[in-house]
């Protein structure tokens, strides 16, 4: 089974929702008319790390971002890992990864674990309380946002649990660029899957981002990469892959979980 991805290498204009949506439909629109089947976002790009302001930025429980979502969805008819979002909730204000179907059904909503305390994440925002997993175009699949990359343990639960789609999505510095491609390669050998990893361009007030959107085979080859620039990633996936290098080393099979 093969798939067409495309990642969404974007610039986000800090603290501006309006614009950030109007250049989203605008990317869907091209990644479709490349043949995606797949379109994947970066981390907050609805906002932006304007934490301070989040608490007058974020969409009440993500409805008019999973609304737009959905609607851009079933409009082009493909699924979109809809990076992450500012969500304001009961609980406080998260950081919010949306999945809709190629229907423009929510198959998953994952708020990130893992709070990045260099970016103040620790500040102003609430971890969440979800699973990673889920199925999109008929692949069991799993999501993770930036940070959560450094947390092996919790991407292997994705893989134990079945996922061969690893889908990243991030708002990770240029300066720690060279991190980011190791540890994406390294997720992608230990689970035998592919990570799908969509990093923004441009910078904020604090940070210079730095793309290189990335898919890695389960070889831990990178398939593609994006380079520094804004642009549209294309890459194809090849489930068969998963299947072959999990049969001829058969790291699940063997491993010993009365250890650990
Ligand atoms: N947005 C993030 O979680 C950034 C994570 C990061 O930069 C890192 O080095 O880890």
């Amino acid at each position: 089974m093969k798939r067409k991805i495309a990642m969404i290498q974007m610039d986000v204009t800090y603290g501006d929702p309006k614009v950030n949506f109007a250049r989203v439909g605008k990317w869907v629109m091209d990644a479709v008319q490349s043949g995606a089947e797949i379109i994947v976002l970066p981390e907050l790009w609805d906002t932006g790390y304007d934490l301070e302001r989040f608490e007058m930025l974020a969409d009440k429980d993500a409805k008019a971002t999973i609304e737009f979502l959905s609607d851009l969805a079933k409009q082009w008819n493909v699924a979109i890992v809809g990076g992450s979002a500012a969500e304001q909730t009961v609980d406080g204000m998260k950081n919010t990864m949306l999945v809709v179907d190629q229907d423009g059904k929510l198959v998953h909503k994952y708020s990130k674990l893992h709070l990045f305390q260099l970016m103040d994440e620790h500040v102003y925002l609430t971890k969440g309380e979800d699973h990673a997993d889920f199925e999109l175009a008929g692949i069991p699949s799993a999501g993770f946002i930036c940070y959560d990359i450094r947390f092996p343990e919790w991407m292997r639960k994705s893989a134990v649990n079945g996922a061969k789609v690893m889908y990243v999505t991030a708002e990770w510095p240029k300066q720690r660029i060279d991190h980011w491609r190791t540890l994406l390669q390294a997720r992608a050998i230990e689970n035998q899957c592919y990570v799908v990893a969509c990093n923004r361009v441009g910078a904020d007030p604090n940070n210079e981002f730095g793309g290189m959107s990335m898919v890695v085979d389960p070889w831990g080859e990178i398939v593609t990469d994006g380079g520094h620039d804004e642009k549209i990633v294309l890459a194809e996936i090849d489930l068969d892959k998963v299947d072959e290098i999990r049969r001829e080393i058969p790291i699940f099979q063997d491993r010993q979980e009365d250890w650990y």
